[in-house]
């Protein structure tokens, strides 16, 4: 129970388009040493939640919320999962929403300043993440929302600079920025932590002129799942080759050497991310979420090429009696 005349919970919202960098951030402010108690809520597109199993600590808890996106719809559940949240973890300091990637993080915090958290939650800061190497993709693959998003950040977290030169920052700076809104440049996501907790970060005052569209709605997933190992050169190929309609791919892989990885497609970017062992908990041994834009890809021959990089697992030996 919250103890009565308790300050309010500080709650930041971590908004930004698929693949900026919104997980890596969770994972440094879950690792960090900044002396508070963190509980993270995190809301991924799509069925299942990948977000959650790529959250390597959790230490100040972890709270899964995968019923959709909580920016939009009825978002009953969300309310429900913060009121428990309160009751349960008297002893936290700080909470965290972690956004999907289509998600208004401004549509996130107006829910935190319901009246009926009132006494209990105080917005304390939106902090949106930007693929400084992918901006201008994200705004091809769903035209109104990453301007969106960075329009209601009141710190931006201009990430991913080991990818883009200083010409490159200094562009997107004076293309995109309001001149109350305060920068990180980072690289990983690894923002001082003096700046997100310490009450820096003040609201911005100017309005964003950038309007959301409601393009979270015409948001697609598919999700492709297979027992045993795959073939990791076949797989690459099939990814690489994947129409720019699916603009994200997250999910975790069983090589056939016996590595483990966990695989971001992000726009035209494909990484492998070896893990020192498979996860446990999740629903089979490979999972990939592949998320998309417009008119529907076409998931099903998809499903179908990654079908042909799979190895089942070899059926048990049989006795000989
Ligand atoms: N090169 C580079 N890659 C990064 C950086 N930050 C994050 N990444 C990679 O970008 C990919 C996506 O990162 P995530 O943190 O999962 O992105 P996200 O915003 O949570 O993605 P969604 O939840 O799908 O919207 C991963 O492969 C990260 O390792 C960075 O600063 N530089």
């Amino acid at each position: 129970m919250v103890t009565k005349g308790a300050a309010p919970m500080p709650v930041t919202v971590i908004g930004g388009f698929l693949g900026a960098g919104k997980t890596t951030l969770v994972n440094h402010i879950l690792s960090g040493d900044h002396g508070l108690k963190v509980a993270v809520l995190v809301n991924d597109f799509g069925a299942i939640n990948i977000d959650a199993a790529l959250i390597t600590s959790i230490e100040g808890g972890l709270y899964s919320l995968s019923n959709g996106c909580v920016c939009c719809g009825l978002n009953q559940g969300f309310v429900e999962q913060l009121e428990e949240l309160l009751a349960a973890r008297a002893d936290i300091d700080h909470i965290v929403i972690e956004a999907s990637g289509v998600a208004d993080p401004a549509r996130i915090m107006d829910t935190v300043r319901y009246s009926r958290f009132a006494s209990r939650l105080r917005a304390d800061a939106i902090v949106v993440v930007v693929d400084a190497a992918g901006f201008d993709e994200a705004i091809a693959a769903a035209p109104g929302l990453a301007e969106a998003q960075i329009g209601s950040a009141d710190l931006l977290i201009l990430n991913k600079t080991d990818l883009v030169g200083r010409e490159q920052l200094d562009a997107w700076r004076a293309r995109w920025t309001f001149p109350d809104t305060r920068i990180v440049e980072t690289m990983n996501a690894l923002v001082p932590f003096d700046i997100l907790f310490a009450g820096e970060i003040s609201p911005r005052r100017v309005a964003s002129s950038f309007v959301a569209e409601p393009v979270h709605e015409q948001a697609v997933s598919a999700i492709w799942r297979s027992e045993g190992t795959v073939d990791l050169k076949r797989l690459q190929k099939v990814l690489a080759g994947l129409p720019t309609a699916v603009f994200r791919a997250k999910g975790f892989l069983r090589a056939n050497d016996g590595r483990c990885f966990a695989v971001h497609l992000v726009g035209t970017r494909l990484s492998f991310e070896q893990l020192a062992k498979a996860l446990e908990g999740l629903d089979a041994d490979n999972i990939l979420v592949l998320i998309g834009f417009g008119e529907r890809p076409p998931f099903e021959s998809i499903l179908a090429q990654l079908d042909g990089c799979a190895e089942p697992a070899a059926p048990a030996a049989k006795g000989t009696a």
